[in-house]
């Protein structure tokens, strides 16, 4: 299965992911909001998850302003927590006002364990190590979710959930996983050298890019069971 072009660094860790990365990208959960057979409970129950997600989600990319190490990097994650916290977490709050969940039952979701197993890995993954090991954790997240946008823009034969997909099969978002991996790209350069895969650190660094898939994957799976 060819991949969108976000970059080499990306291209490589998606592959080495092998089938890990089709059972997130196809899940049955993106393939029902694709259809539109997605109950509209579990898409609910899904976004008061990812609106916790997304607090700490946001922590994670703000570590990657403290893990930069220069001003392009710095650009780049302080951007990205802006367009987290300002637009994005701000649209979840908005979707659930639409449909009757008031924003103190949003903020007073509780956390579900596979919702709480993967951000916390994420934040882990830099916390212990640099920005490297960082990307490789976030960057099935922000890139997966580019690929399954721009997938069902092309296949999606319902109209239900099609402000979802436009939100990540739209040109905006596609440009921000381009500049997403563009930054992977020259921070793996920066510190495992260009020849990712020569480096010691590179089997490594797909490991975690793996195990940040497999918790999407789980992360879909919490969503069928409200
Ligand atoms: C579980 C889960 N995984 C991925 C995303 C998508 N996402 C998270 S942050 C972000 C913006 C760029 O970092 C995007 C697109 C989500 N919302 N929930």
């Amino acid at each position: 299965m060819k991949g969108p072009d976000y970059g080499r660094a990306f291209g490589l860790m998606r592959e080495a992911a092998g089938d890990t990365w089709h059972g997130y990208v196809r899940h049955p959960f993106v393939q029902a909001l694709g259809d539109g057979s997605l109950p509209k409970a579990a898409f609910l129950h899904y976004l008061r998850q990812d609106y916790v997600f997304l607090t700490h989600f946001s922590r994670a990319w703000a570590l990657a302003v403290v893990k930069s190490e220069t001003h392009d990097e710095m650009l780049v994650a302080v951007g990205t927590v802006n367009a987290l916290v300002v637009e994005e977490m701000k649209l979840h709050v908005g979707i659930c006002e639409a449909v009757g969940i008031a924003q103190e039952e949003l903020f007073a979701t509780a956390e579900r364990p596979e919702n709480l197993a993967y951000t916390r890995f994420v934040l882990e993954a830099g916390y212990s190590g640099d920005l490297a090991d960082l990307l490789a954790a976030l960057a099935p997240c922000v890139l997966g979710y580019g690929e399954i946008g721009a997938w069902l823009s092309q296949v999606a034969a319902s109209k239900t959930y099609r402000d979802w997909i436009d939100t990540y099969g739209g040109p905006d978002y596609q440009s921000t996983c381009k500049e997403v991996g563009a930054l992977m790209d020259q921070a793996l350069s920066r510190r495992i050298g260009a020849d990712f895969k020569a480096s010691p650190r590179w089997d490594r660094l797909c490991a975690t890019f793996r195990t940040a898939t497999e918790l999407e994957q789980g992360f879909w799976q919490m969503g069928l069971t409200p």
